[in-house]
Formats: structure tokens, C-alpha cells, sequence
């Protein structure tokens, strides 16, 4: 796979060729995919793009033989004819040409994202949690639909231009060899002026990558419903726009001094094109009023090299957004080769603790730090959670208690230390497996905008259509009342983003979210994190309560800021920088008066004052 491409732009003229060959090299991969995509549009595109190639200098070529027949006063009807012929092949291969762009846009981009999708499902969350992946897959999904097609059609035009230029050449020697040389010559300068603008352009752009990004992200501030009410209430409009006209203002800058220097070498050069075209002209049509050719020729001679400066300027462009194109791709294979499959099991085949309720899970002086960061989120934390218990975990914020979760599921390694699950190290089994055991409701939990059903259902996929199933999962979840209240109760359609959808509010939501926690009836593991944040005090009353009762058999680990929550459990964890600092049933820890004690008076008072 080719390397990816520096991020800043190189130095020195060495390294700039090396970039440009860097962003060649992304051609055969791009060619690859479009013949996987389609090899049949691939070979009509190679086809085609020969016939039109080619199509210009015979119709050039008979245009000359009609004006001869004509001055010889022969028939030349029968030529018309022809040329009216190649004519009506010319438009079909061009129509059919764009029929072939079209459909290959579909199918190449069809193809890469679901690559990319596929891609995006192998990724692990440290991946997700990582800016310079996201970043890498957000660009990916942003234009897979047109850079790729893109690349390949600047490719095909270039060999088109090339084709028809020989095609060109051949009939211009024959006529006078070196006026070849003079439009070649004469192109030059322009061919080099380009390519340099060209490869700045692409700099530019390159190099303001993250800037581009962070205007999106401005724009996307002023427009998100999600946003709207923090800019009202803080009127961050004005502050928001600001900012977004400065980075705006910096872009134009930059692009308007290129494009000024695009227009002055373009129009220089485009003179001295100009130049050499009517030396030629000159030359060709003094030739001709001697009879030293036939006006025919001197007409071929005309057609001709007007349209081989317009095929040129056709290659020199194509170069120009090739650079865009090849940008992207490197990108986009730097994603593909994201290397993933840390989580392939280190034993084989897996290990299987049985299933059911009697394991348990130990944590054995375990620390962890995430991926690049010096500080530790959990320092030789050890914990065995009996079968059957229920642990609380409280402690401050960025204590460390979602990371304890990240590390039981498995999302990330323990950086020293080691987990068992049923007395096996959580490295030698099966993720899936693993994960197959735990329900789990989020603090982040997610709001699908699908219908009351889905949103539930999907705590257990091969359940999806289980509608018994489901509803004794949103009784458990305490979601029924909400979901009888609604116009098609199981069948409403939820979320704004969708007609009809119907919005519920943020505890409604956390019901679903932890009925759908609940569909997973064989679950050995249930883990809340901070599922009571947004509901009711008489629903997390009755929440915990119905908990107790169906979480009987299995380990309950419950994350919660609320201690009326946090005194149900069997046993409490109060973790402080990483480290458990307390662990013991809530009447050992008042007993005890440390940190758990202090901060239970702390909210009871708050209650009770
Ligand atoms: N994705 C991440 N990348 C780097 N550091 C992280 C990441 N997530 C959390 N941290 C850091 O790890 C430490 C523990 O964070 P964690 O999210 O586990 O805390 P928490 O106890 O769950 O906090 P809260 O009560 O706010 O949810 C914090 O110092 C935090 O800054």
C-alpha cells in the first residue's frame, strides 16, 4: 500500500517530487477498486475512451478532404456523409461516456462505503476515542461518493488527451514536422506553470486540512438542534460567526493570491501560446496561397492545432485536480491499513468460562493508562466482585469508574495487571463471547431513531421481533407507562429527525434505554452507568427496587453520583485517583468515616436541610 502523505508541506524540490510520486502511486489502488467495483464499466470505459480519442483527428482529417474536393469541384457528398457519421458516433461514445461516469459513481461509491462501514466495525473504541483516526474516517466518509471516480476519470481524460494529441501529431508532421515542435515547445512553460500552481494548490489545501475542518465545525455549532439552545441562552451566534468570518477571511486570502497568480502566468503563457499558434498560422497560410499545400490542409492545419492546445490544456487540468484526488485516496487507504485485531483471543481456541450465575470477576492489581497519555486513569486496582453481588462504584468525576467499565468488556487491554471473568483472563477469551454476557445501560446510552420496539429490541438482535419479549423487557425497565401513553404505542416512530417521529423527554428515553438492557434475559453480568441520571425520583425508586429483584442472580455493577442508588448495593467501591480507597457494605463505610461517609452526610444534609 503506498504511504501516507506528509501532513506538512515538504521543503525541499527532492521531497516535493517524492510527494508528487507518493501521490501517483495511489493510481493502481484507485484502479483496483473501480475494477472490483465494476469490471465491465471498467473495460467500456477503456474502450471508449480510445474510440473518442481518436474520433477528433478523423473528423479533422475528412473536414480537410471535403474543403480539397470542394476547391477541385469533385462530388463530396459521399464524404459529408461520412463525417456526418463519424459525427453521430462522436456523440454517442460521449453520452455513452457520461452514462459510464454516472454509473461507475454509483457503483465505486457504493463500494467504499461500505468498506468503509465494514472498516468502521472492525475498529476498536480506543480507535474511535483516537482524533487522528476519527479524523481519518470522517474525511473517508465525506467524499467517498466522487474523489475516487474522480482520480479515475482524470486518469482516463489524460489518456484520451494523450491519444488524440499523437493522433494529432501525426497528421500535423505530415504537414510541416516542425510546427509539432512549436506547439510542444510553446506548451511547455504553460505545462510547468501549471504543475507548480497546480501542486501548491494542493498544498494549500492539504496544509489546512484541520482548519477546514474546524470551519465545519463551526458551521455545524450555528446549525445543530442539539446546539441551539446553548447558543440562545449564552447568545454564542455572534462569537460563533466571528470566528467562523476570520477563518473564512484567512482562506480567501490564500486562495485569491493563488488565483491571481493563476490568472497572471495563465494569461502570459496563454499569449505565447497565442503567439505561436498565429507564427504558425502566418507560415501555414502563406504556404498555401503559394500552393505549396492544399487549402484543405491549411483548414486540417487550423482545426487541428487549436484543438491540440485544447487537448493540452485538458491534461494540464486533470493533472491540477489528480493532486485533490490522490490526496484523498492516500487518506483513505491510511484508513483501510488502520491495523485492528487486538481483540483476537490469546489462547486458541478461546477459553469459555461455563455459562450461568457462578462466576465471578477478580481484578488483579490492574493499571491502566490510555493510548499516548503519561497519567494513569486506574493504578493497581484490585477487586473481586463474589457471584451474585451487587457493587456500587462512586468516587469523583475522572475517578476512573468508566475505564473500570471500558476494561471489563473488554474495549481496552489492561495497560499491567490482568482481569478474569470465571477464573479466565478476559485476554484469553472471545470479546463477543465476553460481551454476550453483560447488559448494560450507559451514561451516553444512544437514542436510536427508529421505532419504540427497535429502540428496546436491540439489546438483543436475535430477539428483534420477540414482541412478548420486549414488553416484559420495558416492564422490568419501568418504560410501559411512557409506552402506553404513546400514539402507536410499540409502533411510534421516535426521535425528530424522521417524519412522524415523536420526541420523548431525556427520562423517558433513559427508560428504553435501560428496558433495553433488560432484553438480555440470560445476561450473567448487568452493568448501569449512571443509569438514573435523568429519571425521576419514584422511578429510580422503583427502578432499583424492580432491580434487586431481576438482577438476583447475577453481579449488578452500578455507577452512580446518587447515594440513596449507591446504599442499595451489597458492597460499595469508592475509587479516588484511580485506586480503590474504600470497599465495604454502606454501613461499614459510615462506620468507617472516611471519603464515603463524608460525601453521604454531604448529600443527605443537602435533602434534609
Ligand atoms: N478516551 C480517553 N482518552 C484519554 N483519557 C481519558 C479518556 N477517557 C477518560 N480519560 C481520562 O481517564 C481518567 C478517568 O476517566 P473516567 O471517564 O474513567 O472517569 P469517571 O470516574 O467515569 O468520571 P465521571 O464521573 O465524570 O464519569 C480521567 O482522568 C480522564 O481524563
Amino acid at each position: 500500500m503506498p504511504p501516507p502523505l506528509p501532513k506538512s508541506p515538504p521543503p525541499s524540490l527532492k521531497a516535493r517530487f517524492k510527494n508528487a510520486g507518493s501521490l501517483f502511486r495511489q493510481l493502481p489502488g484507485t484502479f483496483r477498486l473501480f475494477w472490483e467495483a465494476s469490471p465491465r464499466l471498467g473495460v467500456m470505459l477503456g474502450v471508449l475512451t480510445l474510440v473518442a480519442a481518436v474520433m477528433p483527428a478523423a473528423i479533422a482529417w475528412v473536414g480537410k478532404l471535403i474543403v480539397d474536393g470542394v476547391v477541385a469541384r469533385e462530388p463530396v457528398l459521399h464524404l459529408v456523409a461520412l463525417e456526418f457519421g463519424l459525427m453521430v458516433g462522436s456523440t454517442a461514445v460521449e453520452r455513452s461516456l457520461s452514462l459510464v461516469r454516472e454509473l461507475g459513481r454509483a457503483n465505486l461509491g457504493n463500494l467504499l462505503n461500505e468498506r468503509i462501514l465494514h472498516k468502521a466495525m472492525e475498529l476498536e473504541l480506543r480507535h474511535f476515542e483516537d482524533s487522528d483516526t476519527y479524523d481519518k474516517m470522517q474525511n473517508a466518509r465525506r467524499e467517498a461518493s466522487s474523489r475516487p471516480l474522480g482520480l479515475v476519470m482524470d486518469a482516463f481524460s489524460i489518456v484520451r488527451n494523450l491519444v488524440t494529441l499523437s493522433t494529432y501529431a501525426v497528421l500535423l508532421v505530415s504537414l510541416s514536422p516542425w510546427s509539432v515542435a512549436v506547439l510542444v515547445v510553446a506548451s511547455i512553460p504553460a505545462f510547468i506553470a501549471e504543475a507548480r500552481l497546480a501542486e501548491e494548490g494542493f498544498r494549500l489545501y492539504s496544509w489546512r486540512a484541520p482548519e477546514g475542518r474546524k470551519l465545519n465545525y463551526l458551521e455545524w455549532i450555528l446549525t445543530r438542534d442539539s446546539h441551539v439552545k446553548e447558543v440562545k441562552v449564552f447568545g454564542l451566534g455572534p462569537l460563533v460567526l466571528g470566528r467562523y468570518r476570520a477563518l473564512f477571511q484567512k482562506f480567501f486570502q490564500e486562495d485569491r493570491s493563488l488565483a491571481l497568480r493563476r490568472m497572471g502566468w495563465g494569461l502570459g503563457l496563454g499569449l505565447v501560446s497565442l503567439g505561436a499558434f498565429y507564427g504558425c498560422y502566418a507560415f501555414v497560410a502563406s504556404r498555401a496561397s503559394l500552393g505549396t499545400i492544399t487549402v484543405g490542409d491549411m483548414v486540417l492545419y487550423l482545426g487541428v492545432f487549436r484543438q491540440g492546445q485544447g487537448a493540452f490544456q485538458g491534461i494540464l487540468s486533470s493533472v491540477g485536480s489528480m493532486y485533490e484526488g490522490a490526496l484523498f485516496m492516500s487518506n483513505l487507504f491510511a484508513f483501510f491499513d488502520i491495523p485492528t485485531g487486538q481483540e483476537v483471543p490469546r489462547a486458541l481456541p478461546a477459553r469459555s468460562p461455563p455459562r450461568g450465575h457462578h462466576n465471578a470477576i477478580e481484578l488483579r492489581d490492574v493499571s491502566f493508562r490510555y493510548p499516548g497519555k503519561e497519567a494513569w486513569a486506574l493504578r493497581h486496582l484490585s477487586l473481586r466482585l463474589e457471584p451474585g453481588e451487587k457493587l456500587a462504584l462512586v468516587g469523583e468525576n475522572g475517578a476512573g469508574k468508566s475505564t473500570l467499565v471500558k476494561l471489563l468488556l473488554r474495549l481496552y487491554e489492561p495497560t499491567e495487571g490482568d482481569i478474569f471473568y470465571g477464573g479466565v483472563n478476559l485476554k484469553d477469551m472471545d470479546p463477543k463471547d465476553l460481551r454476550s454476557r453483560f447488559g448494560a445501560v450507559f451514561q451516553d446510552f444512544v437514542r436510536y431513531q427508529f421505532n419504540v420496539a427497535e429502540n428496546i429490541g436491540l439489546g438483543h438482535v436475535e430477539a428483534l421481533e420477540d414482541r412478548p419479549r420486549i414488553v416484559r423487557a420495558a416492564e422490568q425497565g419501568g418504560a410501559s407507562t411512557v409506552i402506553e401513553a404513546l400514539p402507536s404505542q410499540y409502533d411510534t416512530m421516535l426521535g425528530g429527525w424522521f417524519e412522524k417521529g415523536f420526541e420523548l423527554s431525556g427520562g423517558q428515553w433513559q427508560k428504553l434505554g435501560v428496558a433495553r438492557a433488560f432484553m438480555r434475559e440470560d445476561a450473567e453480568v448487568l452493568i448501569l452507568d449512571e443509569p438514573t441520571a435523568s429519571i425521576d425520583a419514584e422511578s429510580e425508586h422503583a427502578l432499583f427496587e424492580r432491580f434487586q429483584q431481576l438482577a438476583a442472580e447475577r453481579i449488578a455493577l452500578v455507577i452512580s453520583h446518587r447515594f440513596s442508588t449507591v446504599r442499595m448495593a451489597d458492597r460499595i467501591a469508592v475509587l479516588h485517583n484511580g485506586q480503590v480507597e474504600e470497599l465495604g457494605s454502606h454501613a461499614e463505610l459510615m462506620a468507617r468515616g472516611g471519603r464515603y461517609a463524608h460525601l453521604f452526610n454531604l448529600q443527605a444534609r443537602g435533602y434534609r436541610d
